[in-house]
């Protein structure tokens, strides 16, 4: 079994949308494209960043058919197939090992606060839907469901279930799931802010939601880490935090103001679906100093 294909910088796909706010395929293939030609490890579908919870199902079909149709054989794709029910997601699952993804991956269920056994269930009904691996979706702060280390070794005990995509806060989690998973398994760093500290602590790779605001940067700091140059990687970090913050800073939420960037780097794939709030008249002057800033990073760092 190798994991490799999993390793490295997977950004997470956003929604692309056209301007009366429907799926957009020429704007998926845009975006594919744009990733493509940057040249990360493989994307992330249909997960937080690409607001999944606010689509149909007929539209997130259509999204992983669309990413599918663009990257299949191009990169590594993770669908992810989380839906508040098991049955939805399930349907998610199926369509994904179709189109020939590479792995799966599911938030725990949402809304209603269930019991270990009932998130082990969840998972599990998942993973044997389909012959595809299975990456655990940690992520505390959105689902109110929090992953312990010992529920993840028992997830382990299915061969299928190959990592964990962490995005709590504590970069000692992710210590904790790579001393239970050792070498045969990817742990995915999943807050973008610490990415260098991730990787350093036991994350083979990360997945993250403004990657492919600056490919460039996160594929530099991913090189530093690799080759042992911490220095540079933690100034890189920096840099990259700088940037998140002035993302999270706006009237808009962060994916409508990234996708305004991606717009200025010449990538249109459209506004955010309500309740996500757009980005305002007053963004716009704010967004120009973010694109400025990426543009010098990148000169700083990768050219
Ligand atoms: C809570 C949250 O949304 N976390 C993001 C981060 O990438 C996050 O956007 C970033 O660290 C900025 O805060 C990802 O872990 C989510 C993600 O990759 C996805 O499923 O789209």
């Amino acid at each position: 079994m190798t994991l490799d294909k999993f390793h490295g910088i997977i950004p997470a796909f956003y929604a692309c949308y056209d301007n009366e706010g429907n799926i957009s395929e020429s704007r998926t293939q845009a975006l594919c494209d744009y990733l493509l030609e940057k040249g990360v490890q493989g994307v992330y579908v249909g997960g937080s960043s690409g607001e999944c919870i606010y689509q149909s199902l007929d539209e997130r079909k259509d999204v992983l058919t669309f990413v599918a149709k663009y990257l299949k054989g191009k990169m590594t794709l993770i669908a992810h197939v989380g839906a508040p029910s098991t049955r939805d997601s399930i349907v998610l699952a199926k369509h994904a090992a179709e189109l020939g993804y590479d792995a799966l991956s599911a938030i725990p269920p949402i809304y209603f606060r269930l019991p270990d056994s009932a998130v082990y269930k969840y998972w599990s009904d998942i993973i044997e839907a389909t012959p595809l691996e299975f990456i655990i979706y940690n992520i505390p702060q959105t689902t109110g469901y929090t992953l312990t280390p010992a529920l993840f070794e028992k997830l382990l005990t299915n061969k299928k279930v190959i990592g964990v995509k962490n995005s709590s806060m504590p970069t000692m989690d992710i210590e904790r799931f790579k001393k239970v998973g050792g070498k045969d398994v990817v742990i995915f760093n999943g807050p973008d802010e610490q990415f260098v500290a991730g990787r350093i602590m036991g994350a083979d790779a990360g997945i993250g939601g403004t990657y492919a605001a600056m490919p460039e940067l996160f594929l530099k700091a991913n090189e530093f880490v690799k080759n042992g140059n911490f220095q540079q990687a933690t100034e890189i970090q920096s840099k990259i935090n700088d940037i998140i913050i002035g993302l999270c800073s706006m009237n808009g939420s962060m994916y409508a103001v990234i996708k305004e960037v991606l717009n200025r780097r010449g990538v249109n794939i459209g506004s955010v679906r309500a309740p996500l709030e757009g980005i305002s008249e007053a963004d716009t002057v704010s967004i120009d100093a973010i694109v400025k800033t990426i543009d010098q990073a990148i000169e700083q760092f990768c050219r």
